[in-house]
């Protein structure tokens, strides 16, 4: 039923066709359909970046607003809250969301805290995704060899040589908790330099990629790859004979896209469709989780080998492309939309 002109509504009670001027119901139903209320729980330095002045005029024109949880309070006795959005760290937090999301089903949290957690330690992040059934997929997506360091470094040289893994090595924390810290890797290229490392940590190959990293931007459904520079080639550092360990910065989380233009089109070729939806659809699945991103690169000399060798939660979604539109249509395709927008058309009004 269309609304024709400015509170325009057609009532119950006209008769066929007629339509009466109801300013009252018309806003009173507009106010009804339009309103999610998206309680948001992050840092300041997230808020900045997320929510952005556009993203919050574009979601207003559409009835959605976002409100900032006071995590000095109960968080019951806030909202009502009809999704919550949030990335904060610490047990603390993890338990009150928990225990908000176990009392209030009928909200969407986004996302569960122990799908989150599961990425937050780069072990259990990447298991099983080498087994994921992408046949048919213009593709083969791997995950590079790795091996977990708990303690005392000095006795893993024989750990990974009886692993089998090749240097360099990628040493990366553990544990993922959004300090600095978490993101220090170093490049470890013999055995000897293994001991300058603190544990615990993941000891993963490194894979030549040929300098550009594929960051694929997952939205619940919608997919966005973009490229990003990154390490070069160890053929490159190979041939200077390198040895020790080298701590690295964060290559990959500029800003900035790779413009593709200056680039060998068999590197910064993007993957192929087929292959990033069927291994997008595999993570949903298995994560549990509907904002997150990953780090894929293609191996050197490749068309179409593929490893993962970082997902994360809730990433700088302000750096990819079009992302207000993106979150506008992924927050009005949430239940509680739908019903706000069904409870209007039930009523007999529909904006
Ligand atoms: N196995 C690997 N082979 C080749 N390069 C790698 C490998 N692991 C990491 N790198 C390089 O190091 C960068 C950072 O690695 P990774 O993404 O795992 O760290 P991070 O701290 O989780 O980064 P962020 O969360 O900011 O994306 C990657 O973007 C890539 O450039
Ligand atoms: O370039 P991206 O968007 O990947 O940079 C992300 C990064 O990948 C991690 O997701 C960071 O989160 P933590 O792993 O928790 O540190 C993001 O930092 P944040 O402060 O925005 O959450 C980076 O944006
Ligand atoms: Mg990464
Ligand atoms: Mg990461």
């Amino acid at each position: 039923m269309r609304v024709e002109g400015d509170n325009m509504v057609p009532r119950g009670n006209a008769t066929d066709g007629e339509v009466v001027r109801d300013t009252a119901s018309f806003e009173q139903a507009q106010e009804q359909q339009k309103r999610l209320v998206i309680g948001y729980a992050l840092t300041s330095k997230k808020k900045k970046s997320f929510l952005q002045p556009k993203l919050e005029v574009l979601a207003r024109k559409k009835g959605i607003s976002f409100v900032s949880i006071d995590q000095d309070k109960p968080l019951s006795e806030q909202g009502p809250f009809d999704v919550v959005l949030h990335k904060l760290l610490g047990n603390e937090w993890h338990n009150v969301i928990e225990d908000y999301q176990q009392k209030h089903p009928e909200v969407t949290v986004l996302d569960p805290p122990g799908a989150i957690q599961r990425i937050y330690n780069r072990q259990s992040m990447l298991q099983g995704i080498a087994d994921l059934n992408l046949a048919d997929c213009d593709g083969m997506i791997c995950v590079p060899k790795q091996m977990v360091v708990l303690k005392d470094t000095s006795s893993s040289a024989n750990e990974v040589e009886e692993a089998g893994l090749k240097f360099p090595l990628v040493a990366k924390p553990l544990l993922v908790d959004g300090t600095a810290k978490s993101h220090q890797l170093s490049l470890a290229y013999d055995r000897l330099s293994l001991a300058d490392l603190e544990p615990p940590l993941v000891l993963q190959e490194f894979v030549n990629h040929g300098g550009v990293l594929f960051k694929v931007f997952v939205v619940g459904d919608v997919i966005r790859v973009v490229r990003r520079f990154s390490l070069p080639n160890v053929s490159n550092c190979e041939e200077d004979k390198v040895a020790g360990v080298f701590q690295f910065p964060r290559v990959s989380s500029a800003a900035a896209s790779v413009d593709k233009t200056d680039l060998d089109p068999r590197v910064a070729e993007l993957p192929p469709k087929p292959l990033l939806e069927g291994l997008v659809r595999e993570l949903r699945s298995r994560l549990g989780l509907r904002l997150f991103n990953i780090d894929m690169i293609r191996e050197h000399g490749s068309k179409d080998v593929f490893y993962v060798i970082d997902i994360n939660y809730f990433p700088g979604y302000g750096k990819m492309p079009d992302y207000e539109q993106v979150f506008i249509d992924f927050f009005m395709s949430l239940p509680q939309a739908k019903h706000n927008k069904r409870q209007c058309v039930k009523s007999g009004i529909e904006m």
